[in-house]
């Protein structure tokens, strides 16, 4: 039985009787929200809760690098488009009818989700984004939060959106919430300005916080080459966009060139495997040229309208087997580099001491229990990147303290009856 003390406080925990890495472990954390050892059996401890695995796998949480909190309150809405058909004439009408509340509601469902499919981190790019703060800051989960610039080339919008990102800003620096950090997103380059670019990464430059961005997730080249006269990633080279703090989601279209000065400039690649099939881009990350230039990449799900669930594991399989796929060799991409993709190199690209459990890192853990897709236990990788949903995740735990335990997040019920009420209004209003 669960003891119901144990959510939400960062206090000393032992976790007894699990896997990691195939051998038997125990972890120790001391209370301060990071983890500070790990075992074969720890017996000098003064924990004041014992979790016992019954033999579950251990892994890092999962740090879902690419995603639209609030549009959970979208899934199933609009389905099976293209993409800017979609987003034209389905989700940017419904997106204009959006409240504090809204965002609030939608943000605790995507929160609620990660945490039951065992997601620790997540960066969020979406609007009025104090209110997923709120979420956060309640659901005890960690997350980097950029409010979405779009300008349109127009000047008088750009100094608008100008003033809407430094106030969110500010306010999410004023919470001091260490779970929370401020980011900064022009959407894309097809909706934000030269000037819109160039003030993000000069923001981003002197707050040293990241900049998350869209980037080729269908060929934005043609285009981009009509308008500047050179491709996509020399375009954002040049209003100063790419740096070790650009994060950006998709990157389908990257040529070599493109690719060498992602490497060049410390860029992270985001891979959004299930929205970019969903969507056919037409093209998947170029992941075998990436790695072997030395780029960092991590995984995303996108929003959940584009997915339309925010299950890192489907994610980590479905990037796993799109890879070997689309670039026709199954050695591409193997279960320990889709974990690493998952967890560290995200937690790396946030600047976050996480995606790796050993003493000194923070303590983002979860627990798979033990179920009829994990046995037998040759690999726990292979079994958490080929076979485990995100719904056999059973405990979560985020800064050292518990979020969900034995399947249970408390409130959870709450939060599914508010969220799919405030849904329902949000499209009864934008279609009314
Ligand atoms: C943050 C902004 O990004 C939009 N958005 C959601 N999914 C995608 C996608 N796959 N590509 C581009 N933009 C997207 C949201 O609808 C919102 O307008
Ligand atoms: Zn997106």
């Amino acid at each position: 039985m669960t003891e119901p003390d144990i959510f939400g406080k960062t206090v000393p925990i032992l976790i007894r009787n699990v896997t990691l890495n195939n051998k038997p472990a125990e972890i120790y954390l001391d209370g301060t929200g990071n983890i500070s050892a790990v075992a074969e059996k720890i017996t000098d401890h003064d924990a004041e809760f014992i979790i016992d695995g019954n033999g579950a796998t251990a892994l890092p949480g999962m740090v879902n690098m690419h995603t639209h909190s609030p549009m959970g309150l979208l899934r199933g809405y609009s389905d099976d488009m293209p993409l800017f058909e979609w987003l034209s004439t389905k989700i940017w009408p419904t997106e204009a009818h959006l409240t504090e509340n809204d965002i609030y509601w939608g943000a605790k469902l995507a929160c609620l989700e990660m945490i039951r499919t065992g997601t620790t981190t997540f960066n969020d790019m979406y609007f009025m984004m104090d209110n997923v703060a709120r979420a956060v800051d309640e659901a005890g989960i960690r997350a980097c939060l950029s409010y979405c610039m779009i300008d349109g080339g127009d000047h008088a919008k750009f100094e608008s959106e100008c003033s809407v990102m430094e106030k969110t800003v500010a306010a999410l620096k004023a919470r001091n919430n260490p779970r929370i950090m401020p980011g900064v997103s022009p959407h894309a380059i097809y909706t934000v300005s030269e000037e819109g670019l160039r003030w993000c990464a000069e923001f981003s430059r002197t707050e040293n916080i990241p900049l998350h961005i869209h980037v080729d997730e269908t060929d934005e080249n043609p285009d981009c080459i009509k308008a500047h006269g050179m491709r996509v990633v020399p375009w954002l080279d040049h209003c100063g966009v790419l740096s070790e703090r650009c994060i950006a989601a998709h990157c389908c279209w990257l040529d070599a060139d493109d690719i060498a000065l992602f490497a060049q400039r410390n860029v992270t690649a985001v891979h959004n495997p299930v929205s970019n099939m969903k969507l056919t881009v037409g093209r998947a990350l170029p992941y075998p040229e990436m790695k072997a230039a030395g780029v960092n990449v991590a995984l995303g799900t996108d929003g959940a309208s584009s997915n339309n669930d925010l299950d890192m594991f489907a994610e980590m399989k479905t990037a796993a087997i799109l890879q070997k796929f689309f670039w026709n060799d199954p050695t591409v991409m193997p279960a320990d580099e889709a974990l690493a993709v998952a967890s560290r190199n995200g937690a790396k690209a946030l600047g976050l001491n996480a995606g790796i459990i050993a003493p000194g890192y923070l303590a983002d853990i979860i627990l798979v229990g033990r179920n009829p897709a994990n046995v037998p236990a040759f690999n726990t990788t292979s079994n958490a990147v080929y076979a485990t949903s995100g719904l056999a995740v059973d405990t979560t735990i985020c800064n050292g303290a518990v979020l969900m335990h034995e399947g249970i997040i408390p409130g959870a019920e709450e939060i599914l009856k508010k969220s799919e009420e405030v849904a329902f209004d949000l499209v009864r209003r934008a279609t009314a």
